[in-house]
């Protein structure tokens, strides 16, 4: 590994020491900064834990991030492989248990960059989709690297619609076997993580053939490379997709399968099977198969979305209160570049979200836990809304992070381009999770029609259901909401319910927006799918502030919950109202429309908004 670079900052005296700003900048906290750690982690042995996991690799040599911005792709690739299989001996000479929580940290700290990030997704789906033989047969294989797999479900003419996908799984009743196969370039399976060199075994999604029916997507364990040493098997062209944005480690990869033969037992059966003479039962729903993608927008959304943003956020605001540029008054010394309020406007905003994102995380984690479980044991009645909060929180919170992640990087100037900074690799990290695990747009649309369905239900029952009867998450339609808001000066919209309810009348009213007019365009002739499509816009945007409501609502009754804990309670209060004052300002144009809220309760939330910026810089 050479490089051309001056190292300035390695290992000097000078730069280890802690700035003279920061240190001035840490003892003005005004509230407890490790009751705060500890309520972040979720417990102090959590913080202690952490914190031990975090000296592992900080003071082992073999994970030293100092070379990883001078390495080219392959030996980024080769270095994340190393890192990978030494964690792996690490997690075994630790005793660390497979799902704790020692791993999660690991990976913070390593900052995902090891190799085999979609092996843990495939070994996962094999979990939502296997039979109890199936899981005792492959999982144990992927947790010791016996066998290497990836999830390969999107193709090279499909991704998003699922329906699409053309590879095919036709059942051979003779041979009780499955003839996986690629009948067009199309239908090359493209992009899947892990799979350019490193996969064995493959979870191929593909379109189920048998007794001359399709049957829709369904999974199928795939041997596609000989695990001694990594040949494709016969029927098998695999390899790497080329260059991509970023993401060195990921291994991204293509699939073509030539009518390749796998016994019965390989497809994934908790939801559904082939018998023997070719008979198909079906025991979940039809959208059972799309568990895996539930599970991995979850994850994704702690272990990779979420860190990225607040990693951004200390990265940046720690350098915005040790850099000095320029003067507020010409008398003064050179101002710290986070007294200038466009720079708290630019900082703030993105600490907020990162606190609001961790609550929601936390909420939809617990309902996730839940409702998993219970469609586990096939009742799937909280399927429909377990998939609209994941497949919201997914697409607002990458779109979120990934522009909260570019505005730290912009709030460091020329050093937020240098990848030194850390920022660029954070950013184009992020980035990608806007599209992988459903492109945002798509998910948004899946929650509008949740959001369509669950209104029309009240439209067309009228007085004939409570309120108890709607998922929990669309409850607010039916409240009686204010025609104005009543805020009377901009301390007022620092009230919760003032602005809580503010979200949840114009959702409830974008929602509504949204109804008519699909049933406007109906009823004047056009067909459901193109009344959808000429309403797609409007959708957008109603699902988008049913998502930001639904995160407000998290973080207020997060908020409500530390009454013991009084000055965090204040100071994340602030964080909360900020949060949800910068949305409304963002875009006051949907709260002007109808008339909830007037030109000068706009400029109020700007008082208060401003205001805010000042009191958190302050409160420190
Ligand atoms: C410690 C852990 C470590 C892990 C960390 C890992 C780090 C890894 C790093 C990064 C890894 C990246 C890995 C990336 C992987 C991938 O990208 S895999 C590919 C992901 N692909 C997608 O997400 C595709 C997106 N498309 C879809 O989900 C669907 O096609 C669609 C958009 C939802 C449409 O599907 P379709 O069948 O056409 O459905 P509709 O007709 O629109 O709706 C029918 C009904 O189905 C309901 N529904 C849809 N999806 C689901 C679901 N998942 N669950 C439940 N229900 C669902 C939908 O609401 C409709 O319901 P009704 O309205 O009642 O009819
Ligand atoms: C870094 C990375 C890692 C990945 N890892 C994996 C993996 O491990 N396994 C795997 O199987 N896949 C993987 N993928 C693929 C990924 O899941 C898909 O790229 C993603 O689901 C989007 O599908 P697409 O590429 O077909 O986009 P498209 O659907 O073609 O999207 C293109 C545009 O069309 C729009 N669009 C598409 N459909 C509609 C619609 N119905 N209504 C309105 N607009 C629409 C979208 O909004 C978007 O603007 C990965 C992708 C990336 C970038």
């Amino acid at each position: 590994m050479s490089s051309r670079a001056h190292r300035v900052s390695l290992g000097d005296s000078w730069s280890q020491r802690v700035h003279p700003d920061i240190e001035s900048e840490r003892r003005r906290q005004a509230f407890d900064v490790e009751r705060l750690t500890n309520l972040l982690d979720r417990g102090a042995r959590n913080t202690t834990l952490r914190r031990e996991v975090e000296s592992l690799f900080r003071s082992d040599p073999a994970f030293s991030l100092v070379n990883t911005y001078f390495m080219t792709q392959k030996e980024h690739f080769q270095a994340a492989a190393q890192k990978r299989f030494l964690l792996h001996k690490m997690a075994q000479r630790l005793n660390w248990p497979e799902d704790g929580l020692e791993i999660d940290y690991a990976r913070r700290a390593l900052s995902g960059d090891i190799i085999l990030g979609v092996h843990t997704v495939a070994t996962k789906a094999i979990i939502s989709l296997g039979s109890e033989e199936q899981i005792a047969k492959w999982v144990p294989l992927c947790k010791t690297y016996q066998i290497i797999a990836t999830y390969a479900q999107t193709e090279m003419g499909h991704g998003s619609y699922l329906q699409g996908l053309e590879t095919e799984a036709t059942y051979d009743a003779a041979t009780q076997e499955f003839v996986i196969h690629s009948p067009t370039i199309t239908a090359t399976k493209w992009w899947p993580g892990d799979l350019g060199c490193l996969a064995t075994h493959a979870i191929v999604m593909a379109q189920l053939i048998c007794s001359g029916a399709k049957r829709g997507m369904h999974a199928f364990v795939v041997p596609i490379r000989s695990p001694q040493d990594h040949t494709p098997l016969p029927g098998i062209t695999a390899g790497d997709i080329g260059p991509r944005m970023g993401l060195e480690n990921a291994d991204n990869g293509f699939l073509q399968l030539d009518h390749v033969r796998v016994p019965r037992e390989n497809m994934l059966s908790r939801f559904a099977q082939v018998l023997p003479d070719g008979t198909y039962i079906r025991c979940g729903t039809a959208q059972s198969n799309y568990l895996p993608m539930v599970v991995t927008r979850v994850d994704i959304l702690t272990s990779v979305v979420l860190p990225s943003l607040q990693k951004a956020c200390v990265i940046a605001t720690r350098y915005s209160v040790i850099r000095r540029q320029g003067r507020l008054r010409p008398s003064d010394p050179e101002a710290k570049i986070l007294d200038y309020q466009t720079q708290q406007q630019k900082l703030l905003f993105p600490l907020a979200m990162s606190y609001a994102f961790h609550f929601q995380a936390v909420s939809l984690l617990e309902f996730f836990q839940h409702a998993y479980n219970a469609v586990q044991s096939n009742d799937t009645s909280l399927l429909p809304e377990l998939h609209v909060l994941t497949t919201g929180s997914k697409a607002m919170m990458t779109d979120f992070c990934a522009y909260g992640v570019e505005l730290c990087r912009r709030a460091c100037g020329g050093h937020g381009y240098s990848k030194l900074s850390g920022l660029p690799s954070l950013a184009t990290q992020v980035v990608a999770s806007c599209t992988y695990e459903g492109e945002n747009t798509v998910l948004y649309l899946q929650v509008a029609r949740f959001l369509m369905k669950n209104y029309q239900q009240i439209w067309e029952t009228e007085g004939a259901h409570s309120q108890r009867s709607l998922p929990q998450s669309v409850q607010y339609f039916t409240m009686v909401h204010h025609d104005k808001c009543p805020a009377q000066n901009a301390s007022d919209f620092l009230l919760p319910e003032i602005y809580t309810t503010a979200w949840a009348h114009t959702a409830a009213r974008l929602v509504e927006d949204s109804a008519r007019h699909l049933q406007v365009l109906t009823q004047s002739g056009a067909d459901q799918q193109d009344a959808w499509n000429q309403t797609s816009v409007s959708l957008v945007q109603a699902a988008k502030a049913h998502c930001y409501y639904v995160t407000v609502k998290s973080f207020q009754d997060a908020v409500k919950k530390l009454d013991s804990e009084p000055a965090i309670q204040l100071v994340l209060k602030r964080l909360c109202d900020l949060f949800a004052l910068h949305g409304i300002l963002a875009d006051s144009g949907i709260f002007l429309y109808d008339g909830f809220l007037s030109g000068p309760q706009v400029d109020m939330v700007r008082t208060a908004y401003l205001d805010l910026l000042s009191l958190i810089r302050l409160l420190g």
